[in-house]
């Protein structure tokens, strides 16, 4: 199958899973059981109907016929029942499985550090944590106890076929052979089959989601005619994968079809002999019940060959999953320290950082921001700037140096106590699909309406938020995409002011807005800013001039300190930049 299942089955890794099945202890050896009675009551409809045809008809005894009709109608009864049981407690306890191995999945996912989703594919993520945990409860739907009530059945009915009439049993044991050996290529054909579908399906998926969320360069680039050329290759090629599984059902069910009948012609006519030559004189009830006996035998065992692959399928996936589940990158969370207020002095000193081993992208940074001051880093692309605000929420561990709010170590602190001091306006706003008030507030129960609505007030955005259909109840939909950014970023803003952080953390956002939203944008910028820790990667001429302490940055490296004034004097770093990117502004 896979390369990552390594063997056929393993072992190991089934024990794993079956401990998930712990807190369900009743309900696995409920199913196990409801397996067990399945076989039993399956063999038990032909035992029962071979009498009826042999004692009670051909004896002309209705009493007991009446009893043997009974006894059939309990059975069959007993037959529902235990398939009722079998199929809907297998399934619940498949999914109840998924639903606590999905929940450890994302729990898992919550806490690791950003490097890992650095280096991971979105779409593997999704897969891990939707397709694959559905392919993990089939191991138990349609899986492991169906492939043990099939093996059961199969057994009792071989055993019953001995003692009904071992001479019989033999003919169909002779054919077992030829049906295991088609079923065995069979299955070799579907693996291959089914893997070439799942890659055609892989394709189709990142092909589709990728377009999508290109949709914009598509259409931009009028390459609409050619995505859909290649588009059109992709499912050709997932066409002909699924032929190939259908091809080769169509050759095989057919087959086993005719070996089955072959054998029944076979025991119809060697029963027809032994009734002639007087070694038995019950053939019509004991061909009757090996026709449905050899249909107990030979049904599961060309389906076998599925739920193997099912089963296989299943344990790829859980091979997968628990690898994340196993994945050493959680963030430390090994200090102590916990704050209900914090006055908001900063310190870097000497801190280096790479976001690779090898790669150091910050080289020596040192700087000191004092409670209440705001200060601005400015610097070209590349050089470091939004570097530094991911370091001071530890979203990434630096390689040395010091990072300290109020003079404490930032590890020393239990994280959320320090991220509960710190908000973040990146300049790319991610909003969840919900309200307005729900972004807002980030479901925080301490946060009401009236709270956000003062808070709106108070930054001046309100205005905004109430002429929107619905107000605060407006449904930004996925991504927020119903706002502009603009918008999008005076919404940051009021989610960073209703948590009334200790320190702001702001990287303005470059492109440029209308003059409304630029007036509301710097207001609300000013007033976020007041009275509290900012440290702003500034674009806007406005915010630089007003902060306490410009920081320059360039290539990693921290190349002036000072203010606007100071660093113009300078004539240095800073004053070219001006020069370059600023002073157009202020003329206009
Ligand atoms: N997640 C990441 N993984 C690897 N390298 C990264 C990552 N993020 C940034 N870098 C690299 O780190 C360096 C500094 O990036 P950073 O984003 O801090 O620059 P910046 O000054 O904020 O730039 P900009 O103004 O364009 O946002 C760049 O060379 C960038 O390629």
């Amino acid at each position: 199958m896979s390369k990552e299942s390594g063997k056929a089955f393993d072992t190991r890794l089934f024990k794993r899973l079956i401990a998930h099945t712990k807190p369900y202890r009743i309900t696995f050896y409920g199913v196990a059981l409801a397996a067990i009675l399945l076989s039993l009551f399956a063999v038990l409809t032909p035992i029962i109907l071979k009498q009826i045809i042999d004692d009670a008809v051909k004896g002309a005894d209705a009493q007991r016929l009446l009893h043997l009709t009974i006894t059939m109608l309990v059975v069959l009864l007993g037959q529902v029942l235990s398939q009722l049981s079998f199929n809907y407690y297998a399934n619940w306890l498949g999914e109840s499985v998924i639903r606590d191995v999905r929940i450890n999945l994302f729990r898992k996912m919550l806490g690791f550090k950003m490097k890992y989703f650095d280096n991971s594919s979105l779409g593997v993520l999704v897969t891990r944590a939707v397709a694959d945990m559905q392919r993990i409860g089939e191991i138990f739907s349609q899986g492991f106890f169906v492939i043990v009530a099939d093996l059961l059945k199969m057994l009792v009915a071989a055993g019953v076929m001995i003692y009904i009439n071992w001479r019989l049993a033999l003919i169909v044991f002779a054919v077992l052979p030829l049906i295991l050996y088609a079923t065995r290529l069979f299955q070799k054909a579907m693996k291959v089959a089914f893997t070439e579908v799942r890659a055609e399906v892989s394709n189709l998926n990142s092909f589709v989601q990728e377009r999508i969320t290109g949709m914009r360069i598509v259409q931009l680039f009028t390459r609409e005619k050619i995505e859909s050329e290649k588009f059109r290759e992709i499912n050709e090629k997932h066409k002909n994968a699924w032929l190939k599984t259908v091809w080769y059902n169509s050759i095989f069910f057919p087959i086993a079809e005719i070996v089955s009948s072959i054998t029944l012609g076979l025991i119809v006519w060697y029963g027809g002999l032994q009734n002639v030559a007087g070694i038995t004189d019950d053939v019509a009830g004991t061909v009757f019940a090996f026709i449905m006996l050899i249909d107990l035998l030979f049904r599961p065992l060309r389906q076998i060959a599925d739920k193997f692959n099912t089963l296989q399928m299943g344990m790829v996936a859980a091979n997968r999953v628990f690898k994340i589940l196993d994945t050493d990158s959680s963030i430390d969370d090994l200090g102590h320290i916990e704050k209900s207020t914090i006055k908001g002095d900063i310190t870097f000193k000497d801190v280096r950082f790479g976001y690779l081993e090898d790669e150091e992208v910050l080289h020596g940074i040192s700087f000191d921001v004092s409670a209440g001051e705001t200060i601005a880093i400015v610097g070209a692309t590349g050089a470091g700037k939004s570097t530094i605000i991911n370091l001071l929420n530890r979203f990434y561990e630096i390689n040395s140096g010091l990072i300290s709010v109020d003079g404490v170590d930032v590890k020393d602190y239990k994280l959320a106590s320090l991220r509960s001091h710190i908000a973040v306006v990146l300049q790319d706003v991610f909003l969840f699909a919900d309200t307005i008030a729900n972004n807002i507030s980030m479901k925080d129960s301490a946060i009401g309406i009236s709270e956000i609505e003062t808070a709106a007030k108070a930054i001046g955005v309100d205005e905004f938020i109430s002429s929107l259909p619905g107000g605060y109840e407006y449904n930004v939909k996925e991504r927020g995409t119903m706002l502009s950014s603009g918008q999008r970023q005076l919404i940051a803003f009021l989610r960073a002011y209703v948590s009334n952080p200790s320190i702001l953390v702001l990287d303005e956002a470059t492109s440029s807005v209308d003059t409304y939203s630029e007036q509301l944008i710097q207001k609300a910028t000013d007033k976020i800013t007041q009275g509290r820790t900012s440290i702003v990667i500034a674009h806007r001429l406005g915010t630089i001039k007003k902060a306490d302490k410009i920081i320059v940055m360039d290539a990693g490296k921290i190349v002036e300190i000072g203010t606007h004034k100071e660093l113009l004097k300078k004539g240095g770093y800073y004053s070219n930049l001006y020069e370059a990117q600023f002073l157009a502004e202020e003329v206009a």
